[in-house]
């Protein structure tokens, strides 16, 4: 594909869509639960996999909304999410270290690894010591 081709695409597309948007999430959380800074954040969902279905299909929705897909995200907004975790810097470098290994892992290209890093960047800080 040309390069005049990829940049026509929206992020949602160069992501893989609903499907590739999914599957990302589900390494994604799988690196957090196993990642040394963030792992105590998320490994108590193992013990509600009802709550972990229903957190993960709004991470998923906010990814394909915020990235120019379909879906409507309808979830809590990033400081109501995230009140009284208290969130470092630390942590939230982590998460975002995660994300990006999981996106090249997938063989998606730097420049739209680079377009998530500053999304991700941009809602910082609605995240930290909320
Ligand atoms: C990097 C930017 C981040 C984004 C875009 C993000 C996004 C989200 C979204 C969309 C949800 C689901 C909200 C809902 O179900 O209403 C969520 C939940 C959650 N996030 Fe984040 N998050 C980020 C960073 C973090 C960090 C740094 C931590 C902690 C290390 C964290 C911990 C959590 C936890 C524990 C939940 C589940 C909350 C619950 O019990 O409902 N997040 N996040």
């Amino acid at each position: 594909m040309k390069p005049a081709d990829v940049e026509q695409q929206s992020l949602y597309e160069r992501l893989g869509g609903t499907k590739g948007i999914h599957d990302l999430v589900d390494e994604i959380v799988e690196a957090h639960m196993s990642n040394p800074v963030i792992k105590a954040r998320f490994l108590p969902y193992k013990d509600k996999p009802d709550q972990l279905i229903q957190i993960k299909k709004h991470v998923v929705d906010f990814f394909d909304a915020g990235s120019g897909g379909p879906a409507v995200y309808t979830g809590r907004d990033m400081p109501t999410t995230h009140r009284g975790m208290n969130i470092n810097e630390a942590e939230y470098m982590a998460t975002i270290d995660d994300i990006l290994k999981v996106l090249t892992e997938h063989g998606i290209d730097e420049d739209t690894r680079k377009d998530v890093l500053a999304i991700l960047y941009s809602l910082k800080e609605g995240i930290l010591r909320q």
